[in-house]
């Protein structure tokens, strides 16, 4: 079914964020029969979407939170979810934010480097607990997604390179308010190419066999988040394909007796619950081509202009025979631009375009650039 704006809606000031809850839940259901409770913990991924009325839904569905600052810490505490469902993670957690989750008693810290590692011993010592962590290490697994969003390879800042895990470990020993729990791995996001998440099991089983060898017997094991979602066709996809990514970790990672195997997902929650609405505000006419100025921006909606991505736009007013137009937004910048050349019907100043798959990294990345006002947020459920 195309997107369609329930009638209250149809007089909200543009542009705004639409979310259907509907979709929300039936996604989450999904999502829980594929991760078959007990086999897999899935903690979602506050920095897709932390808008509390979508947070309360998944933290209903009995997920946990997986945490980015300690804005995300404290925002999943709000919505109500268990500290001991909390996990924090980030390359540059600064001290107030580790001593904030340090006193909420979060389950764990994702470290990512030994002088992190040192500092959390010292907040831990001085608020006398324990900081609980799993080691962020960084497989070098080419995750095939786009070269800003890939994040387990050598050149990207995230993790422990794996040679370096000997020497991590000896440290380790020396920081007595520090208790390692897991190994997290995270090798990117919007992947498709769902092979490399057995790719990413075989290094994480090798680690594991390694770690054996040392005498480190690991309770929790995180693999990530990073299940991609269908932005040409969010119609014919709005749900994604939750039981080909469980299935592949159950068939490739050699789960040791009795460890957990946590997840991470954003984007695939998210993403396809969410929609962008704008009015057209001109249809300009230059000398090559046509362009459809709306009134959303990249301000509300930023990943077009940062990673060249795809939404699918439509025309919800209108009918009419089609034409090609470059559909733009109304800041300063030239990448302020939503598509080009889209095919969309005949359209004409006031028509109301929705841009869809923006539920995930849409609303939380918008910004004030230009003084422009933050868009609202709409629910809507039967
Ligand atoms: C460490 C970490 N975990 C989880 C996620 C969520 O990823 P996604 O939204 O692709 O599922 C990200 C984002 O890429 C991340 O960096
Ligand atoms: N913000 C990105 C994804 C980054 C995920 C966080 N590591 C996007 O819009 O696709």
């Amino acid at each position: 079914m195309p997107f369609q704006l329930p009638a209250e809606f149809l007089n909200q000031p543009t542009p705004f964020y639409y979310y259907d809850l509907d979709l929300l839940d039936q996604t989450l259901s999904a999502l829980t029969a594929a991760a078959k409770p007990g086999n897999f913990r899935v903690h979602y991924a506050l920095k897709a979407n932390s808008n509390l009325l979508v947070l309360e839904r998944i933290r209903r569905a009995g997920l946990g939170a997986d945490c980015v600052s300690g804005g995300e810490v404290a925002r999943a505490l709000e919505a109500g979810f268990g500290a001991d469902d909390v996990v924090f993670a980030g390359v540059g957690k600064s001290d107030a934010e580790i001593n904030l989750a340090l006193a909420a008693d979060i389950f764990c810290f994702n470290a990512e480097s030994v002088p992190e590692l040192r500092v959390l011993d010292e907040l831990a010592r001085a608020q006398g607990r324990r900081a609980r962590v799993a080691l962020r290490i960084n497989p070098n697994v080419d995750a095939y997604t786009h070269p800003h969003i890939t994040t387990g390879l050598d050149a990207n800042k995230f993790g422990i390179s794996l040679p370096d895990l000997a020497g991590v470990l000896e440290q380790l020993e020396q920081l007595p308010n520090v208790e390692l729990l897991g190994l997290h791995a995270h090798i990117g996001s919007q992947i498709t190419e769902l092979s490399v998440f057995a790719a990413l099991s075989r290094k994480l089983n090798d680690l594991q066999t390694w770690l054996e060898d040392r005498g480190y017997h690991l309770p929790h094991l995180n693999v990530g988040g990073g299940l991609g979602i269908s932005y040409e066709q969010p119609d014919a996809y709005p749900i994604p394909d939750f039981a080909t990514y469980f299935g592949l970790f159950e068939q490739h990672l050699q789960r040791r007796p009795g460890q957990q195997v946590h997840v991470e997902l954003g984007r695939s929650v998210v993403a396809q619950c969410g929609t962008l609405l704008s009015r057209v505000l001109y249809v300009k006419e230059s000398q090559h081509t046509r362009f459809a100025i709306l009134d959303a921006g990249m301000t509300e909606l930023l990943r077009p202009a940062l990673y060249g991505s795809h939404h699918h736009i439509q025309n919800l007013s209108s009918q009419r025979p089609g034409l090609a137009y470059d559909v733009v937004g109304p800041i300063c910048e030239s990448t302020d631009t939503f598509g080009r050349a889209r095919l969309l019907p005949e359209t004409r100043r006031h028509d109301l375009l929705a841009i869809r798959s923006v539920g995930a990294y849409g609303e939380v990345m918008s910004s004030s650039y230009n003084l422009r006002e933050k868009a609202a947020a709409v629910y809507g459920s039967k």
